[in-house]
């Protein structure tokens, strides 16, 4: 069995690379890193080892990668042979790796019309449902009623941090011991892939927003205000006993929509919170606050882990969220130089006033409830 991979970062080898292997795939990464091409195809292995005091080390091979800047023929060959494709390339990534996807999969059911299905490891809600979008701006009716009968795009939810790495052996990649990965069944084609450690649930909505307004607005508080605090790392971040306190308020705060939203038992909610704060924990992951901090322009996007639980904790719960509001603002103070989308942001603030700026990245109007709350914790956070 084959799968083709796009993007052999740290998730993409850390968690998609290794359970892919365990199932019984050769998995070939698509990346545009020549080093790490390079590596994959000198060695065909690499070793994952678990953030925890064991250490327990681990070889993924039956791996090979293709560059996709210099070797795109390749990758459309491969796609024209795979029996599943996964992407964790990042969700600005989407949009550039949909050029070459859209070109494999045409030559592809020109003669193959085995199902396949697409499933995007990304962090975002409904992430192949915007991969497959990128992919059908591409295609004529013809080609568009074709991929409907044979082309799935189902969505997915992942959960695993890696962090940035810094071992001398450049493959190698250290991984915390938890994972997570949800993939929506109703939006496969074909037979359901067999591989341990994937759950198939019927709607993923539930799971994604768990996972988005839990693990990844909790980091992103740890980060914003690990920053803030003059912190570098997110373990270290929560030894900080207001930062701890604070992320455990805009927990509350999002624990309380989901349960509502969702129907969530608040106790194994209260319980599932506890275990992502102890994961956070890990001194052994060392996980620089700029590294979960990264792409806070994307951050304070008006569905993702900040300002979208926010507007839907005023729409659902009925009550103001001022520790959402608090991180949000934190977001906006985010002054890393060496992170684009953080000088973008610094920049905007400086040309047009916070105001203007805060509509702008995050879509809502003056008159919104969140809008004004925002302004008040950005104030007081000095
Ligand atoms: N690291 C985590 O803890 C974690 C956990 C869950 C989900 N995710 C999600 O996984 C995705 C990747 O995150 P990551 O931490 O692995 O990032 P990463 O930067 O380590 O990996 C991204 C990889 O994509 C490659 N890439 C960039 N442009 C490309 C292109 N045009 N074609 C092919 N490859 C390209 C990069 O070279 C890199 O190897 C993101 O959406 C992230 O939110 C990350
Ligand atoms: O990958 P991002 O930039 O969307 O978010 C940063 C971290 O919160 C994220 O990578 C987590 O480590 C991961 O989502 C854990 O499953």
């Amino acid at each position: 069995m084959l799968a083709v991979h796009f993007g052999a970062g740290n998730i993409g080898r850390g968690f998609i690379g290794l359970l892919l292997n365990e199932a019984g795939y050769h998995t070939t990464f698509v990346d545009v890193n020549k080093e790490i091409v390079d590596l994959l195809n000198e060695r065909n292995e690499y070793n994952v080892v678990l953030a925890a005091e064991s250490k327990d080390e681990v070889t993924v091979n039956h791996v090979s990668a293709l560059n996709s800047m210099t070797e795109a023929e390749k990758v459309i060959e491969a796609i024209g042979k795979a029996d599943l494709i996964t992407t964790a390339v990042g969700p600005n990534i989407l949009p550039i790796i949909a050029k070459l996807l859209t070109e494999g999969l045409q030559e592809r059911v020109k003669t193959n019309q085995t199902p396949l299905n697409v499933i995007a490891c990304e962090n975002l809600i409904g992430g192949s449902t915007l991969l497959k979008k990128h992919v059908y701006n591409q295609l004529d009716e013809t080609e568009k009623s074709i991929m409907d009968q044979v082309i799935g795009f189902p969505d997915a939810a992942v959960d695993r941090i890696v962090p940035n790495q810094v071992n001398d052996d450049k493959l190698l990649v250290m991984v915390e011991p938890y994972y997570e990965w949800v993939v929506d069944q109703s939006m496969l084609v074909g037979k359901q892939p067999i591989i341990k450690g994937i759950t198939f649930v019927e709607a993923l909505n539930p799971y994604i927003e768990r996972k988005l307004f839990t693990v990844n607005t909790g980091h992103a508080v740890a980060a914003y205000l690990g920053y803030h605090y003059g912190i570098p790392s997110i373990d270290q971040a929560l030894e900080n006993k207001e930062v701890k306190g604070l992320l455990e308020k805009t927990l509350n705060e999002t624990g309380l929509l989901l349960s509502q939203k969702h129907s969530f038992k608040q106790e194994e909610h209260r319980h599932y919170i506890r275990k992502i704060i102890k994961r956070f924990e890990n001194t052994y992951l060392a996980d620089d606050v700029t590294r979960v901090g990264r792409g806070p322009l994307r951050k304070l996007g008006p569905n993702d882990r900040l300002v979208g639980p926010a507007k839907q904790f005023i729409e659902v719960v009925g009550q103001q969220p001022v520790y959402l509001a608090k991180a949000i603002a934190a977001a906006l103070k985010y002054d890393v130089k060496t992170d684009e989308e953080a000088v973008q942001i610094q920049q905007l603030i400086s040309d047009k006033g916070l105001h203007e700026a805060i509509t702008e990245i995050t879509e809502l109007r003056q008159d919104h409830d969140l809008f004004k709350l925002i302004v008040e914790q950005y104030h007081s956070l000095g």
